[in-house]
């Protein structure tokens, strides 16, 4: 995977209505080579929405979305994709019938249009690669549809990184997860991070978040209403008020919060 410096995710403005309701209004968001950055807010905040946007699956209302120093607003999935760009998602979505490799296989293929190029020696090496990364090379030929959830979880990481993303977006990733799941996928992004790639974060267990997020962003109906490190964020009176709907309890314990 690619080293690189700076930023390499910058959103401005972006802004997404639909109909009369706006899901995500003026948001900022950078993220820099290195850095874990993590959204969070309650449902229907505007997340996701947010992150279909940077990856070309919607077209913003209004924004910026520069990628690695490349303007990607308007881009078909594709071609943000090879701008530098990869994904997981909320659901888990894998090739269910197709074997742990094969599925780290497909995400060599995420940015191209269809699968007409022939497969090159780097294609395999790149699996080899992810699947040693994540710690899934002993897994490489069961079907994905017979792993863990864990090891599911894992797989979506495993794929996207095949693409050599120099921005990782990762969609809720410890949804469902148990604690040494998530211990191992903490490891696991921050091992990523390590390697230079930029990883935004959506994900609604605040203890993970602020363990491992250089910055937060928060998000209620579609605004910003916070963003910061996360010292900042755990301290944030708008923030306790939105996440616990308790504006005067003192000292309430965020950290023990898991939102829903
Ligand atoms: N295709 C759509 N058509 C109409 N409204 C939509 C559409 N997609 C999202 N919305 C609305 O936009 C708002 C933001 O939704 P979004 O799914 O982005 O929130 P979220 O923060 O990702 O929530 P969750 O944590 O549940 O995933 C919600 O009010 C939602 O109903």
């Amino acid at each position: 995977m690619p080293a690189a410096e700076g930023s390499l995710l910058e959103v401005g403005g972006l802004t997404r209505r639909f109909g009369g309701v706006t899901a995500v209004e003026d948001l900022r968001l950078r993220a820099d080579a290195g850095q874990v950055v993590s959204v969070i807010g309650p449902n229907g905040a505007g997340k996701t929405t947010a992150f279909n946007c940077v990856t070309g699956m919607i077209a913003p209302s209004a924004g910026t979305i520069v990628l690695a120093g490349r303007n990607v607003r308007g881009l078909a999935p594709h071609r943000v994709a090879a701008a530098g760009l990869a994904r997981t998602f909320q659901s888990i979505r894998l090739f269910e019938e197709m074997t742990v490799a094969e599925n780290v296989l497909m995400g060599r293929f995420a940015r191209d249009r269809g699968l007409l190029r022939p497969l090159a020696r780097a294609d395999l090496d790149a699996v080899r690669r992810c699947l040693d990364f994540t710690g899934l090379a002993g897994a490489a030929d069961r079907l994905a549809g017979g792993l863990a959830y864990g090891d599911r979880r894992r797989l979506e990481i495993a794929r996207a990184l095949a693409g050599d993303p120099r921005v990782l977006l990762l969609d809720e990733p410890a949804a469902g997860a148990n604690p040494t799941e998530k211990r191992a996928l903490m490891e696991l992004i921050a091992a990523i991070s390590a390697l230079g790639t930029a990883v935004v974060l959506i994900e609604h267990d605040v203890a993970l978040v602020m363990s491992i997020s250089d910055r937060v962003t928060v998000l209620e109906h579609g605004r910003t209403i916070a963003e910061g490190l996360p010292a900042e964020i755990q301290e944030d009176q708008r923030v306790i008020a939105a996440y616990l709907g308790v504006p005067d309890d003192p000292e309430p314990d965020l950290d023990a919060v898991v939102l829903r």
